[in-house]
């Protein structure tokens, strides 16, 4: 049986489509116990976007961004976001996509780019599922300052540090970004053992 079996959607309000849509859904929901339930909620239709993690074990480092981000500090953060590489997909492949923004961002040109999970972040509210990856670096593979692409309005700071030291930023609240949690929790999981 498919979920939709499940749900009936009634209503579709367009809220927002300036540059991402945000729109009103009003469905009906069949509970466990068998009764239709109405419901409305705002979902935010953002584009799937992938992330990845380069890491040196020789060296046992990683690299990271850093960069202003406006719901952040809308929400009382007062520092730049230290954060892993990522970028929405805009209709390329996970893999594809990532690569190139990886070398936009940390000027790194990568070898192989390994996919390790999916997930959606923040599935109550918005739509987007973002593509996880880690990739082995060096630092012949450095063929750029990184930064981002200034007139889409990035300024993106590239950090290269010991994982021990990213776990403990997890710790003591410097990084407070999930999806480079998630990548970080990962690295100590399954790379750097
Ligand atoms: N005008 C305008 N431009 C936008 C908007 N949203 C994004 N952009 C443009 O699209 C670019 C997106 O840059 P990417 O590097 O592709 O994406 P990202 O901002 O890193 O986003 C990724 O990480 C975020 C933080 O975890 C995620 O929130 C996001 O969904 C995605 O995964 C921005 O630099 C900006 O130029 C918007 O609402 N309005
Ligand atoms: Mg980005």
């Amino acid at each position: 049986m498919s979920i939709s079996d499940r749900v009936r959607t009634k209503n579709e309000r367009v809220l927002s489509d300036d540059y991402h849509v945000l729109e009103s859904v009003t469905f009906e929901y069949r509970r466990s116990n068998g009764e239709w339930q109405p419901q409305t909620r705002e979902i935010f239709y953002r584009d799937d976007a992938a992330t990845l993690l380069p890491y040196n074990l020789a060296g046992r480092t990683v690299v990271l961004v850093r960069q202003f981000r406006y719901p952040a500090y809308a929400n009382g953060y007062d520092d730049l976001l230290i954060e892993a590489a990522a970028g929405l997909l805009d209709d390329a492949s996970p893999e594809e996509r990532i690569r190139a923004e990886a070398e936009e961002e940390t000027g790194y040109r990568l070898g192989e780019v390994r996919k390790v999970f999916e997930a959606f972040m923040s599935p109550g509210a918005v739509t987007e599922k973002l593509h996880f990856f880690v990739a082995e670096y060096e630092a012949a593979m450095r063929v750029g300052d990184g930064g981002g692409l200034a007139d889409e309005g990035e300024d993106i700071e590239v950090l290269e540090l010991p994982i021990d030291q990213a776990l403990a930023m997890i710790s003591d609240g410097r990084i407070v970004d999930a999806k480079t949690i998630m990548l970080l929790q990962y690295a100590a999981l399954h790379i750097f053992r």
